[in-house]
């Protein structure tokens, strides 16, 4: 039965054991009793004279077993089992304290289902959320925790659940947020918790730790007496009159989920059901919630496969890389590259200053071996290729023929007036002067220019190279002259280091006549390896640098082309 006096709860069936509503609501307690002995019992008695009354409350269930007071009452019973009227997680929380405080819904908050830490996260949440609305609503409003020592424990460190539990047991009062402990094991509860409590309900307890706090808390005799209470008897205490009585507490009137092993294995009774226009606020949040989520994993899932995009598209990129250097290298080796490196292997390989007229003189072992002789009209296809080098301004030769590579390069670089290239041929007193090394510099006139000074050829270089060979032997050949006639004309031409009268060249190689000299001269120029020019002093002759050059291009060309094809 409902108290009669709307501003006491009775706890007893005889209605003698009166409790102050607002105390319930409002302060602090704590029920405690080994398990069978009585203490759900007492907070459902609890629960009912103030739902009797009207009065809102949350109850912290930690097994499931609040749910029978819908039995008679509309209580919200919200947690995370289907069988609760709505699924609910922290983003719930306002709502739920909304519901409680201003709306005056009784709840039931069931953590008895809720995965890992899912229990404690829900009740911080809530707790919090009505601490905070209570500093505004000042509802007087009863929070119950069940097995409170799992929340607030005597020994350990506290959870945010825990601090904000301890948070309304110290501060709530003033707020109008009442709060009731429950705990088969008072020696488990954080003592300062329950030494602060405004009443107390000690049923049944035997453990000696138990009897102990029960003998710290009030005394021995009490410590005793607990002992031997019998379900639902207690040792009741209330600051509010001072007073310490030993109470039996009446049964509760609604369903006993206590005694059932879980929500779905019960004969359930009938069960009031809460508003449609309550759970809609709530579930409007699940369903927000779900689309929150719903977004968030086809997002992740976006996220996911555009990584997978990119990753994919980074391996295109790397391979287009690779093939992108490949077509590089190709072209390198089709162009300039494989002539530089063809250079530096020459350079690498040659001594200039070794190269003997000897050498000149030695077997012939440049003719094409597959017939593709060099000929006049190959060199002219590659001539205009390198034409650009014969604009050297102070192309010298050195004391042995050879060509400074860097001197030559600067010089190269330097001459950017195509009216200084043009005057190539004339002699430069300040090269001259400028490296003591050199002996001559470019006469001018035909075999004035150094073939190549870019690369450090010097004209022995040049005409040692196979090609040229086969260009004098091919000479030596179209003449009736001795078969080193030709070989001793440029080895004539190269050891003077520029043009020769055609006198000279008679007295040097030996001939009937200079008709003879003129015969070869012709026959070589018209291989490219020297040129005419007549003077003032005669005809002279001298090493042709261009032809050379376009022997030379030719035939690093063949090769190149030739190791590309060995490559393929
Ligand atoms: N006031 C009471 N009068 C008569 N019997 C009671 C009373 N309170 C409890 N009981 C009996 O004791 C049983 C256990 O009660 P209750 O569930 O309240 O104990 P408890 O201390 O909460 O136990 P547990 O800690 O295991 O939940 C009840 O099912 C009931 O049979």
């Amino acid at each position: 039965m409902a108290s009669e006096d709307a501003e006491t709860v009775t706890l007893d069936a005889a209605g003698e054991v009166r409790i102050p509503t607002i105390e319930l609501l409002t302060g602090r307690g704590f029920v405690t009793g080994k398990s069978g002995g009585g203490k759900s019992n007492t907070a459902s008695v609890v629960a009912e004279e103030l739902l009797d009354d009207g009065h809102p409350l949350m109850i912290v269930d930690t097994d499931g077993e609040y749910y029978g007071l819908k039995e008679r009452y509309e209580v919200l019973h919200a947690g995370a089992d289907d069988e609760c009227d709505v699924q609910v997680g922290t983003e719930h929380a306002d709502k739920l304290a909304e519901l409680a405080l201003d709306g005056g819904v009784p709840v039931i908050l069931d953590v008895s289902a809720y995965l890992d830490d899912g229990g404690h996260d829900i009740v911080r949440a809530t707790v919090e959320a009505l601490f905070r609305r209570e500093q505004e609503a000042r509802r007087p409003f009863l929070l119950l925790v069940e097995e409170v020592h799992e929340f607030i424990p005597e020994s350990g460190g506290l959870t945010e659940a825990g601090k904000m539990l301890v948070r309304v047991a110290k501060r709530g009062r003033k707020r109008g947020l009442g709060f009731c402990g429950i705990s088969q094991r008072p020696a488990n509860v954080k003592k300062d918790v329950i030494t602060q409590c405004d009443w107390l309900c000690w049923h049944r307890l035997t453990w000696n730790n138990d009897t102990a706090v029960v003998g710290r808390v009030l005394d021995n005799q009490a410590a005793e007496a607990v002992q031997n209470l019998a379900d639902g008897e207690a040792i009741l205490v209330t600051d509010w009159d001072g007073t310490r009585r030993r109470v039996q507490v009446r049964r509760k009137r609604t369903f006993d989920a206590g005694s059932t092993p879980g929500l779905g294995d019960v004969d359930r009774p009938e069960l009031k059901s809460i508003g449609e226009g309550l759970l809609g606020d709530l579930t409007e949040i699940s369903d927000q919630k779900r689309e929150h989520e719903n977004r968030l994993a086809k997002l992740e899932a976006d996220l996911e496969s555009k990584n997978e995009r990119i990753a994919e598209l980074e391996r295109e990129l790397s391979r287009a890389r690779d093939l992108s250097e490949m077509a590089e290298q190709f072209t390198r080796a089709l162009t300039g590259d494989a002539v530089s490196s063809a250079s530096q292997r020459t350079r690498s390989a040659d001594d200039p200053t070794h190269h003997e007229l000897g050498d000149f003189e030695a077997t012939d072992e440049g003719a094409d071996g597959d017939g593709t002789a060099d000929t006049p009209t190959d060199d002219a296809s590659t001539g205009d290729a390198t034409s650009s080098d014969n604009t050297d301004t102070a192309a010298t030769t050195d004391i042995a023929g050879t060509v400074d590579a860097d001197n030559a390069l600067d010089t190269d670089e330097g001459s950017e007036d195509p009216a200084t290239d043009e005057a190539a041929g004339e002699p430069s007193s300040e090269a001259g002067e400028a490296d003591p090394i050199r002996v001559a510099d470019d006469p001018g006139g035909p075999g004035g220019s150094n073939p190549d000074p870019a690369d450090g050829r010097s004209y022995a270089d040049l005409l040692d190279m196979d090609v040229v060979r086969h260009e004098v032997q091919q000479a030596e050949d179209h003449s009736r002259a001795s078969p080193t006639y030709a070989k001793g004309i440029i080895a004539t031409l190269i050891d003077e280091g520029g043009p020769v009268s055609q006198r000279t060249l008679l007295s040097r190689v030996g001939g009937s006549s200079t008709d003879e000299v003129t015969t070869m001269a012709t026959t070589l120029e018209a291989m490219r390896t020297v040129e005419k020019e007549h003077t003032d002093e005669g005809l002279m002759i001298g090493i042709d640098p261009d032809g050379v050059r376009e022997l030379r291009e030719t035939s690093l060309g063949r090769e190149r082309t030739r190791s590309l094809a060995d490559g393929f």
